[in-house]
Formats: C-alpha cells, structure tokens, sequence
C-alpha cells in the first residue's frame, strides 16, 4: 500500500527501512566513514576552539595583561587555526572516498539485482520487478548518483552539527552559564525549525518544479520529434508558444524554489545573529566580565554557524530520500520465480509446449505483470481491466507449426512471451517438454525457446555479426541457407560490403523491411528447438511475406513452431491455428476447416480478401 505525505515523521516511519537497504552498500567503508565523521566534528570543534580562544585573547590582550598570561592562548589559537584546516582535507578526502567507494558498491548491487532478474524484469512486457528499461537506467545511474549526497551533504554535515552545537553550549555553560540556554535556544531555531520549514516549504516548491521539467519535456519532445507533421499541418507555432510557455512556468517554478531557499537562508543569518546579541545581553546581564561576554558571543556564532547548512541539507534529503526508496526497491525486490535446485535437463530437438489455464494480468498503468494470484488480484475471470490471457489451454505437440492469429490487443504477444518466460502467470502454468518451465534453468529456456520479438534490436556492427550472435559457430553456408529463407541475401548482396556492411546506430540505414528480414534471418539461424515468431514478415509486401510464411510452414526439420501473424493467406500449411480472442482462445482448428464455419477465423479472412 502506498502512503502519500509529508513532514519529517514520514521520514521517520520509512527512513530505517529505505537506510536499510543501503547500509549494506556502505558497511564496508564503515571504518573510514567513521574516519570522515571523526575528522568532521574535529574540525568544527577546532574552529569553536579557535574562535573562543582569539575571543579570549583579544579581549584579554587589551587589558594589557603580561606576555606570559597571553602565550598559551596564542598557541592555542596557531594550534586550532592549524589543525581545523588539516582536519577538514581529512574529511574531505575520507568522506568523499567513503562515497564514491559506496557508490561504486551501490551501482554493482543495483546492477546484479536487475541482472538477476533477467530480461524479464526489463523487456517489452516488464516483469516481476516491473521495471521498464528507462527506470531501470535512472535507477542504475541518477538514482544511484543521488545517494551519494546522503552520506556528503546529509549525515556527515549534520554529525558534525550536532557535535558542535552541544560543545558551543558547554563552551557557553562554563563560561556563563545563564547564556548557554540563549544559545541553546538560538540553535533549536535554527537546527530544528529551519530546517523544517526548508523540509515543508521546499517539498511544495521541488514538486512544483517536478511537474513543470516533465510538462516541458513532453512538449519540446512533441515540437522535436512531430517536426515534420507540425509544419504540415501548420501547427509548428502554435506547439512551439506552448513549450515556451510551459519553459516560462518551469523558470516560475525554479525561482520559487530559489525563493524559499533564499528566505531560508536569510532566516538563518538573522537567527545567528540575533542569538549572538541574546548570548552576550544575557551574559552582560548576569555580570560577566569583558572576556567571558567576548567568549560566549563568538562561542555562539560560531556554533549556530555550524548548524546553518541543515535546512539545505533537510531540502537535499528530500530529493536524496525519494532517490534512495527507488533504489531500495531495486534491491529489496523478491527475486524471481523459484527454481528448482536440480533443474530438469530440457531434451534435444523439437520440444513439446503447454499451456495449463494460462492467466496472464498486466497493471494497466505500470505496465508490468500482476504476479499476485487471481484472487488477490481481484480477477473477475472476465478478460479486460488488465487480463491479457485468460485462462488458456493448449497443448503444441512437438515439431508441429502452429499459428497464432486474432485482433490487436487479443493477447498473442503475451502468449509468446508466457512460453519464453518473459512474463509470469499470475494463475496457470506453462511446461516445457512436459515439465513447468520454472522445473527447467532458466538459462536453458533461453536457449531453448527463442525467436524474433517485436521489440528485437539491430546491433551496431556488421549485418555478419548481428545474424552471428545467434550462432557464433555457424557456416557460411549456414549463414547464407537462413538468409535465404528470411528473404534477406538478396538484400546482402546489394549492400555496399555485402555481409560486412555495418548496420545499427552509425551504420548503413536498412528500411523497416530490410531489418525485419536481417531479424528473422538471425532467428532462423539460432535454429532453436521451439522457435517462436512474433509477426516476422511485418513491413513486408504481401507477395513476399506470404511466400516466407509459407516456407517457414513447409521447410523440412527445424523445431517446433509458434508463429504470430496477422496474413491468413499462407495459413494453409500450418498444422493448426489458434484464434484469440480477448485473452481466452475461440477457435482452433486447421485453416480450411476454420474456413468452412462462421467465427472470427471467417471474418477475418474475409476482410484480408477485401483488402487484397
Ligand atoms: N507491458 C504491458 N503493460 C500493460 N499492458 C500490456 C502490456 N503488454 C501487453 N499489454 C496488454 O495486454 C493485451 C494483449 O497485448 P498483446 O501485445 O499480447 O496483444 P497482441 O495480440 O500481440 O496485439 P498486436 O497484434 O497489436 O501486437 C493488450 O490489451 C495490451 O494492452
């Protein structure tokens, strides 16, 4: 469930669970974190030291005391001056080691939580950690960036504050006492109240700011990328005056923003100095003599100074916290489905595949499967609100060629998915060679089931290494007879280096049905004992995909086959096809025989003849 609010207590309820699960990043630096905090607190100890002592010394100095009552308060103020500059390098160079050591430890578990999860948590169709592949970046990267500033700007300065604080108020107490509750309360100002308001205000200003960056981020994405259709339409000026007015309240935003800090820090100033006059009314009040006055006020700045970099780092924490929970998702997510400890060997040759009950649920607006049961989930056992397989059954006997047909949005590319391991059943299982695919390494099913997705990716190398990749140890001949039958040699031979002409980001450009052939040729190349096909002729005239759908059906040996496709025309030669329908399967039988009964099968074969 999740919890809106605000304020400080929320930090509390959440804050040991979100630290928890980044301590473990930071445990192994504990000693130099220690280290840093150490030498932190020193030095702001030493500049109270050092201010006090020349308090001292200035005040005492012009009741032109002996040389000899002066000199161990000149050493003390050589001594402090000196060592408050060594010791804050220190604690710069640990805290700063201690940071990005963390942060390299932090990015390396991020990194094998996502990998761990496999391309399932990743892919087109998300998965258990339902992260898309943009979050997971920003969690790799800005994310864990982000939480370097905790340890930096939030923990080691407010240590050292506190530390501080209390010595400023024992300096004050043994000097006069009656000042140091002045000081204390000067400091609860501005430790505590400060920083809530820069935590409250700050909060309003930074989601303000949240929300305009993402308004303008659309809208100058839609005045880049929909260039071409604004200046057709002749919309170009009017989508151009809403990004500029959209960048306008960002800058709005951002100053207010600026504002409160501004505010804030003024604020602070003012209570520093007001809790100076106070600390020296209060001491001159009780009869202190020139030097203690001198002592407490400077004692005073200089400990109220020590605390004034907490309502940033209350403003910075907010940003940090928001950062580290993601992260700590990340990392606290369940790792995926259990395997068994001894994985069942997945055979040789054509495999087997079931599908028992199949129930495949999608959060409609995180876009990742619902791993919770049907029930939980709130399933009607209706398709829709998310259902994107409904209970299906089917059994594709091994070495059989089957097609899969239906609507868009019937649930077809789920369905390939479920048997690829790419999505998770919320009720149902999928087997494999007649054992669940969970029973199986998953490392196995990969290599067992594969084939071309919608969301296959050309390599950035030449069109030789991206068909390679699937079969490092092929033949030329290989090569060539998978090229062939995808329809793509002859697309290679026009290339200006033929097989090592580069292709991918900074290469030679192919049309979408040029890629689309280099992709199916790669499949057909890996030869897989299940290959699935999610509409590999897509982009393709309808002479040429019907003739590669045809040979996909017909060509001797191979394994078995789950194809995607939305041409029926060259369905004659599948063994069977399955009819979808809103997640649920509503016919299945061969091509011709569908043919001769009134159903979806018909309707959709009719309307493929009106348009051809
Ligand atoms: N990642 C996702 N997040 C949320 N919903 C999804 C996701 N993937 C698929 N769906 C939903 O599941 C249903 C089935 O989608 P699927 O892609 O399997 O259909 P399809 O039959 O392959 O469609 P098409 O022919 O258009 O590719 C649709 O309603 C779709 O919106």
């Amino acid at each position: 469930m999740r919890r809106r609010g605000g304020g400080m207590t929320v930090l509390a309820r959440r804050g040991p669970t979100v630290l928890g699960g980044l301590w473990g990043a930071v445990r192994p630096h504990a000693v130099r974190l220690v280290l840093a905090g150490t030498a932190g607190v020193a030095a702001e100890l030493c500049g109270l030291g050092l201010v006090a002592a020349a308090a001292w010394l200035i005040a005492r100095a012009a009741q032109q005391p002996t040389m000899a009552a002066l000199s161990l308060a000149i050493v003390a103020v050589r001594g402090f001056a000196l060592a408050k500059g060594v010791l804050r390098y220190l604690e710069r160079l640990a805290g700063h080691d201690v940071a990005l050591r963390a942060l390299a430890e932090l990015r390396g578990r991020v990194f094998d939580a996502l990998a761990a999860r496999g391309p399932a948590a990743r892919g087109r169709t998300g998965g258990a950690a339902g992260l898309r592949g943009g979050d997971a970046l920003t969690r790799l990267v800005a994310d864990v960036e982000a939480v370097q500033d905790l340890l930096l700007r939030c923990v080691l300065p407010a240590v050292a504050a506190v530390v501080c604080a209390v010595a400023g108020v024992a300096v004050c107490a043994a000097a006069v006492p009656s000042s140091a509750p002045v000081l204390a309360a000067g400091l609860a100002v501005a430790g505590g109240v400060l920083p809530w308001v820069a935590w409250t205000a700050g909060a309003r200003a930074a989601a303000a700011v949240a929300a305009q960056r993402r308004e303008l981020a659309v809208r100058a994405l839609d005045v880049l990328d929909g260039a071409g259709e604004l200046a057709v339409f002749g919309a170009a000026d009017r989508f151009g005056a809403r990004a500029v007015r959209a960048a306008r309240r960002l800058e709005r935003a951002e100053r207010a923003g600026t504002r409160v800090a501004g505010a804030v820090a003024a604020a602070g100033l003012a209570v520093q100095g007001a809790t100076a006059v106070g600390v020296a009314w209060q001491a001159t009040r009780s009869g202190a003599d020139q030097v203690q006055v001198a002592v407490v006020a400077l004692t005073a700045l200089v400990a109220v100074e020590a605390v004034l970099p907490l309502p940033t780092a209350a403003q910075r924490l907010r940003e940090v916290l928001a950062a580290a929970r993601r992260v700590a998702a990340v990392l606290a997510a369940p790792p995926p489905s259990p395997r068994a400890t001894a994985a069942a060997k997945v055979p040789p040759g054509p495999l087997s595949v079931e599908l028992l009950g199949v129930t495949v649920a999608f959060d409609p607006l995180a876009g990742a499967p619902d791993t919770e049961p049907a029930g939980a989930a709130g399933l009607d056992g209706a398709a829709g609100g998310g259902v994107a397989l409904d209970g299906v059954d089917v059994r594709v006997e091994r070495g059989r060629r089957v097609a899969i047909v239906g609507a868009s949005g019937a649930g077809k590319s789920t369905l390939l998915a479920a048997v690829t391991g790419d999505v998770t059943p919320v009720a149902g299982t999928v087997q494999l060679a007649g054992r669940d695919l969970a029973a199986h390494a998953e490392q196995d099913v990969r290599a067992a089931v594969r084939g071309l997705t919608q969301d296959a990716h050309v390599f950035a190398g030449t069109v030789r290494a991206n068909l390679l990749m699937a079969r490092p140890d092929a033949t030329m001949r290989q090569l060539e007879a998978a090229a062939r039958r995808a329809r793509f040699l002859e697309v290679v031979r026009e290339l200006p280096d033929g097989w090592d002409t580069r292709v991918g980001e900074g290469g030679v450009g192919l049309s979408g049905g040029q890629r689309q052939r280099l992709l199916l040729a790669r499949a057909l190349l890996a030869d897989p004992p299940v290959l699935v096909l999610d509409e590999p002729t897509e982009g393709l005239d309808p002479v040429t995909a019907d003739a590669i759908t045809r040979d996909l059906l017909t060509w001797p040996g191979g394994g078995t086959l789950l194809l995607v496709t939305h041409r029926l025309a060259a369905l004659g030669d599948a063994d069977e096809v399955l009819v979808l329908d809103r997640g649920r399967v509503v016919q299945r039988g061969r091509h011709d025989d569908l043919l001769t009964r009134p159903g979806p099968y018909r309707d959709m074969w009719d309307a493929e003849r009106l348009t051809t």
